[in-house]
């Protein structure tokens, strides 16, 4: 089992100073969407530049040009890529095609999509290496979380890993971790943390006992 630290509400300076704090505790450090919004892909570049040794995902959200956006986020340095669940297969099978030539790797996220157990056996089946379930910040806010979502992807998907987002703070994280996904994201459960550092190392060492 793996951990992301998802960076969403900073800049690429502030981005780094972060990383720079819990850089030993985490697998893959995410440049979120309002990142990409906000400076664009040069953000997964200085990122990749600062911290060689980390993967880097591109939280693009892809929902149309898959090849042509994941070969773009390839060049910047990505390693994982995401594209959304919602889209049609053409467009999934398209970002497959182009991040195995390049040898990264499609996090399918499937957030909002209703007919999630139906939706990610038809995604399985099209060679993607992640599906992720994700509350996003606005349901988050209306109370909702990923936890009964994971267990739904956990009894359909066969051949990719599963991966979970949405609010995952360090008091939750055991609840996630029963449902034994590969790959744990978590933004605001660390960023907005007084003593991030801390909390990095102990969600680390309850991912790593899994
Ligand atoms: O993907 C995300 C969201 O849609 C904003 O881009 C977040 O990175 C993801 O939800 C993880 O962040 P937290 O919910 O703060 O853990």
């Amino acid at each position: 089992m793996k951990l992301q630290l998802a960076l969403d509400l900073v800049n690429i300076p502030e981005g780094i100073a972060l990383v720079k704090e819990v850089e030993q505790y985490i697998d893959i450090v995410e440049i979120g969407t309002p990142i990409v919004i906000n400076e664009g892909l040069h953000a997964v570049k200085a990122m990749k530049e600062a911290f060689p040794n980390l993967q880097v995902l591109a939280d693009l959200k892809i929902m149309d040009a898959g090849g042509y956006e994941i070969m773009k986020a390839a060049e910047a340095g990505a390693d994982l890529i995401t594209v959304l669940g919602a889209t049609n297969d053409s467009t999934i099978k398209g970002a497959v095609a182009e991040a195995k030539k390049q040898n990264k790797q499609v996090l399918v996220d499937m957030i909002n999509v209703p007919n999630l157990e139906q939706r990610a056996r038809e995604i399985d089946a099209l060679g993607v290496d992640y599906i992720c379930v994700h509350t996003g910040y606005d349901l988050q806010a209306e109370g909702q979380s990923p936890f009964e979502d994971l267990q739904t992807i956990k009894a359909a998907v066969k051949n990719a890993k599963t991966a979970v987002a949405g609010g995952i703070k360090l008091e939750t994280l055991p609840e996630v971790i029963k449902a034994q996904p590969d790959l744990v994201i978590v933004g605001g459960g660390i960023t907005g943390q007084a003593d991030k550092a801390a909390v990095a190392a102990e969600m680390q060492r309850l991912v790593k006992q899994g």
